[in-house]
């Protein structure tokens, strides 16, 4: 079961080195096998998708595209209560996301110059979402809702089908309803790498989003440069702060939570009550025996679960801040009082009733977030990470006259003579020093 230990400065800190070596060990596996898949796609494209769908998930569709008729058939089949659960949470992440749209601009300076700064959405963008242990539909909403709303032209999806070879219901009506554009059924780097390279019937795209397991997340990374994407969203983690007014019963759920996830996700437990973290080994223990992904969690709860009795709550967020999970839950009885202390985090979720999984369902906050430290410098998926930016400048000859010497000087200094010159020819009046 999970590891109790008191704080002491090194073992929170042998903990980190734990953690962050769990994503490079397994990434250094996996390389070898990843890189072989991207050439094998990039080489022969469908035939190789298809062959490692067979070999990976089991059975492989005829045709990887879902066309529009079997997406409406298949979604059919879904229960209606879930689709208006899905409506719902769709509306919620569309209100928070919205809030992030950033407008073009144009100003204009005292001296007549413009400048300005135009914002428009990616051209294409490929999704990736993640179908092998477990489907997952509100990661459709989380990737297509903000690059929807980004203005990008097309939204490739790309899922593994499931064990019998078909889409899963569930993930296609939230991707018709969140208006995704396209959708194949295959996962794993092989997807990713078909969407990189483009493929007899993937379109190549310019940005790959969308967390996954450690294939996905390792093609990602490998792919980078070839698209851009948008960060790496490994296995889950979740970091909870709880004082003495927390709820054992509700801890014990939020970590299980995350665990449920992978054999690779993380759940920690800081606390500066040691009956809590008692109590909440107690709990941990009686509550997995319910759950049915007992299996996973309990690996995951093995090898990478910790309850940390700490001195105080501020040695806990100094400790959340160098570990700089995934998700952060705040469980004291002033939440919003470290809030303004908590730098590292993808996603934090304030007091006791603002567990985890309202975040990764319905909130409206993205669930993709940075993970294995990288919230150190990483953002949560947004409507920035589907738009790019150009500038302008429209400078009058006035203006430029003004400016000429600064320019030619700048260019003097760093040798670049043709570019002294391009302003130069502008002003053969100007005797330039
Ligand atoms: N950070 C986030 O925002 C976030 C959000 C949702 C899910 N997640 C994470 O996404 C992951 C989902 O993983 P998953 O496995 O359920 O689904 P997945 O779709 O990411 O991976 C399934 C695919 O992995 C490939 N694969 C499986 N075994 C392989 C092998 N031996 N060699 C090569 N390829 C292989 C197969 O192609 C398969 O289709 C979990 O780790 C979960 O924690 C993270
Ligand atoms: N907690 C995951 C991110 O780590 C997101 C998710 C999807 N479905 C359920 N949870
Ligand atoms: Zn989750």
């Amino acid at each position: 079961m999970i590891t109790t230990v008191i704080a002491d400065g090194k073992k929170e800190y042998d903990f980190i080195e734990l953690l962050k070596s769990r994503a490079q060990n397994s990434d250094k596996n996996v390389i070898p096998i990843v890189s072989e898949i991207i050439e094998n796609v990039k080489t022969n494209g469908d035939k190789a998708v298809y062959d490692y769908t067979v070999k990976f998930d089991g059975k492989a569709p005829e045709k990887a595209e879902i066309s529009a008729d079997e997406i409406d058939a298949v979604i059919s089949e879904c229960d209606p209560k879930y689709i208006e659960t899905v409506r719902k949470a769709a509306k919620n992440i569309e209100d928070f996301h919205k809030r992030q749209v950033q407008q073009s601009w144009l100003t204009t300076k005292n001296n007549g110059v413009i400048m300005g700064q135009r914002i428009r959405g990616l051209k294409r963008v490929g999704i990736y979402v993640p179908g092998g242990t477990a489907a997952y539909p509100s990661s459709v909403l989380m990737n297509a809702i903000p690059a929807k709303i980004a203005g990008v032209e097309e939204i490739v999806m790309c899922t593994p089908p499931m064990k019998n070879g078909k889409p899963n219901p569930n993930i296609l009506a939230a991707a018709k309803l969140a208006g995704v554009d396209r959708i194949f059924l295959m996962g794993g780097a092989q997807a990713v790498a078909a969407m990189a390279y483009g493929t007899e019937s993937v379109p190549k795209v310019d940005k790959i989003v969308g967390p996954g397991n450690i294939f996905v997340a390792t093609a990602k990374k490998l792919l980078y440069g070839t698209v851009d994407i948008d960060m790496i969203a490994g296995p889950s983690e979740i970091l909870i702060i709880a004082d003495k007014s927390a709820n054992p019963k509700f801890l014990a759920a939020d970590l299980m939570s995350q665990a449920e996830h992978d054999k690779l996700a993380s759940a920690i437990l800081l606390t500066d009550c040691e009956e809590l973290a008692n109590q909440t080994v107690k709990e941990l223990e009686r509550q997995v025996q319910t759950l049915s992904r007992n299996e996973i969690i309990n690996s995951s709860l093995d090898n990478f679960g910790a309850i940390i009795v700490c001195s105080d709550i501020k040695q806990a967020v100094l400790f959340a801040n160098e570990l700089a999970p995934e998700h952060l839950e705040v469980c004291c009885e002033n939440p919003m009082e470290y809030v303004g202390k908590l730098d590292n985090a993808g996603s934090v979720f304030l007091g006791n009733y603002s567990p985890e999984p309202l975040g990764d369902y319905f909130a409206g906050p993205n669930h993709v977030l940075p993970t294995s430290g990288t919230a150190r410098f990483f953002s949560p998926l947004s409507v920035d990470s589907f738009v790019k930016k150009s500038s302008f400048i429209c400078y009058t000859e006035e203006a430029l006259r003004n400016d000429a010497q600064d320019v030619v000087r700048f260019a003097d200094t760093e040798g670049l003579t043709a570019h002294a010159n391009s302003i130069k020819v502008r002003f053969e009046d100007i005797d330039f020093e």
